[in-house]
């Protein structure tokens, strides 16, 4: 019998990734990406409407792309026939969330709403929709409503009710012309199958569906008379499985994949969740950490708790019966971008391009001869605010310890331990909660950085095993669509056969993790000074930015 196939599609922050994996062993055949056109809109339109601070949108355009070049290369690559793909599996950020008509037309391909920014898909890291979180939180902890603690006390302003309320408390207009309100997760499945659906996973780390439903009206109408059917008017009360089939490509969409109409299309997914059973990683105790413009933590545990700080633990979140538990960080390659971009004197520019290699890759040259502590600075690593554990994108930056003989590649490590110490602060969190954390497996771009690698080990204590492959989280995805086209029972099974992971790839150097252990303590004093309310300069600081 041929040999069978599935398509998994990673929707990432900047890019589309897609992958043809091989169903018996996980082995990946080929791979297509497609960088989005727009990537993250943050200043202003494609109309050159300004947008407030911290906004950040997307094009859906650019997802519609991914599946038109990405996909087809992938297969090309490949040598696959399409006869021979029996599923297509896809993840994307989350929450990623955008206002369409109800056959699913984005209101921002409408032409007379192309001009108004709460048209458009607003990106997990979309920030602007703070004040909403604030009082989302507030109202629960006044009401006690029980699912608060399962998010760690606190909703993200990354979440989606808070963006869904901006949406009707700026532009009453576009809340009204939405007649859905989806992840952009599930559309992309819309736009393959003609039908809708609403995963579970989303809904239940980024839309507080807990014990089988959403919030009660009486809960959303308090936030805004206009908004206690929310659920009702404009979602789906009925969840679609993990692992379960969507639906199958429509003749449309073949066109534009390259494959079989009918194909089977998996339940949309999480892209850092679904990165689990990539890694072989379907029972507790093993975190992974999906690095990338962001990190996510994800983590199976066997009982319930109540974790400080946490993003969501959400029962069959990843895998069928136990508690997957989410936590984050919304800044890491991303903050390493900006200072590539914004801090690095022309100098290392010129150097890299001599040598042909990338400025991340001769910083990190530079800086991997240091020893810890060499340099003299430690950094807090807020510079897209805090995930977890405040959950506070009113939080910024902050490097201390410059002197006149601090260089760029001194702060390119500071700033890269900043975000190893923001992961150990969530490791002794989850332990402290008595969610155990006995590996860390490290996924996304991040590690092919070996400097940063080496730094998460010594400053975690703890050995990191990698998963190796290029695209995990489309690895994932492929996984879920052979479950979904019945070639596996489930995502265990699915996982035994095509997970991998090199174990203990990285391990502790004791001499560095003791020098570490003293710095740790003084981002600690900083973390709790700057974060829990003994000095709330940032929070100042960013009120006066967004007051001018
Ligand atoms: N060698 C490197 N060291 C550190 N950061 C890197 C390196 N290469 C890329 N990055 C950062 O990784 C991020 C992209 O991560 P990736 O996982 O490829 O995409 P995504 O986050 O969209 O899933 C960018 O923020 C980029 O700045
Ligand atoms: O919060 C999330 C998952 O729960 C986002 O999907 C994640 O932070 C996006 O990160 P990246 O751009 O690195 O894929």
């Amino acid at each position: 019998m041929a040999e069978r196939y599935a398509v998994g599609v990673d929707f990432g922050s900047e890019s589309g990734r897609a992958v043809i994996v091989r169903v018996s062993d996980g082995a990946v055949l080929g791979e297509g990406v497609t960088p989005y056109a727009h990537v993250v809109m943050d200043r202003t339109l494609p109309t050159e409407e300004k947008l407030g601070k911290e906004w950040a949108l997307q094009h859906p355009q650019d997802y519609l792309d991914v599946f038109q070049q990405a996909v087809p290369a992938a297969l090309k690559a490949s040598g696959v026939f399409p006869d021979d793909v029996i599923g297509i599996g896809i993840d994307f950020t989350a929450c990623t969330m955008m206002p369409t008509t109800a056959d699913g037309t984005p209101l921002c391909f409408l032409p007379e709403y192309a001009r108004r920014p709460h048209a458009w898909v607003k990106l997990w890291k979309h920030h602007a929709s703070q004040p909403q979180a604030d009082r989302i939180n507030a109202l629960a902890e006044g009401r006690g409503e029980f699912w608060l603690p399962r998010y760690g006390g606190k909703q993200s302003s990354e979440w989606f009710f808070a963006k869904a309320l901006q949406i009707l408390e700026e532009d009453p207009e576009m809340y009204g012309a939405s007649e859905r309100l989806i992840e952009a997760a599930d559309w992309v499945v819309w736009q393959l199958t003609g039908v809708e659906t609403r995963n579970a996973c989303t809904a239940g780390y980024k839309a507080i569906h807990q014990d089988g439903h959403f919030p009660d009206q009486g809960y959303f109408a308090e936030l805004h008379p206009d908004f206690a059917d929310v659920v009702q008017t404009r979602m789906k009360e009925d969840l679609a499985p993990l692992g379960g089939k969507a639906g199958e490509l429509t003749p449309r969409a073949a066109g534009w994949t390259g494959l079989k109409p009918g194909t089977a299309i998996a339940v949309a997914n999480v892209d850092a969740h679904v990165t689990l059973p990539a890694a072989g990683v379907t029972e507790p105790g093993r975190l992974v950490a999906i690095m990338g413009t962001s990190t996510c933590h994800v983590l199976l545990g066997d009982t319930l708790r109540e974790v400080p700080g946490m993003c969501g633990v959400v029962p069959g979140g990843v895998v069928p019966g136990l508690y997957g538990y989410e936590a984050g960080q919304s800044g890491v390659g991303d903050i390493f971008a900006w200072f590539v971009k914004n801090g690095v004197p022309p100098e290392y520019h010129e150097q890299a391009k001599r040598e042909g290699i990338n400025l991340h890759a001769l910083l990190e040259r530079e800086a991997s001869t240091q020893a810890p502590g060499e340099h003299g600075l430690v950094a807090l690593d807020w510079i897209n605010g805090n995930r977890s554990v405040l959950v506070d994108a009113n939080l910024s930056g902050m490097i201390l310890g410059l002197t006149l003989g601090t260089r760029a590649p001194d702060i390119y490590r500071a700033l890269i331990e900043a975000t190893a110490y923001g992961t150990r602060v969530i490791v002794e969190n989850f332990e402290g909660s008595g969610v155990p954390v006995n590996e860390i497996v490290i996924s996304g771009g991040l590690k092919r950085n070996r400097m940063l690698m080496q730094i998460y080990a010594d400053v975690t204590g703890r050995p990191l095993s990698v998963l190796d492959v290029e695209q995990g989280p489309a690895v994932g995805s492929a996984m879920h669509a052979a479950v979904a086209a019945g070639e596996y029972p489930d995502i265990f099974a699915a996982a035994k056969c095509m997970g991998k992971v090199r174990r203990e790839a990285f391990v502790p150097d004791a001499k560095n993790q003791r020098t570490y252990d003293r710095l740790y303590g003084e981002y600690v004093s900083l973390h709790d000074y700057f974060g829990r309310g003994a000095n709330e300069v940032m929070h100042r600081l960013k009120a006066m930015r967004r007051a001018d």
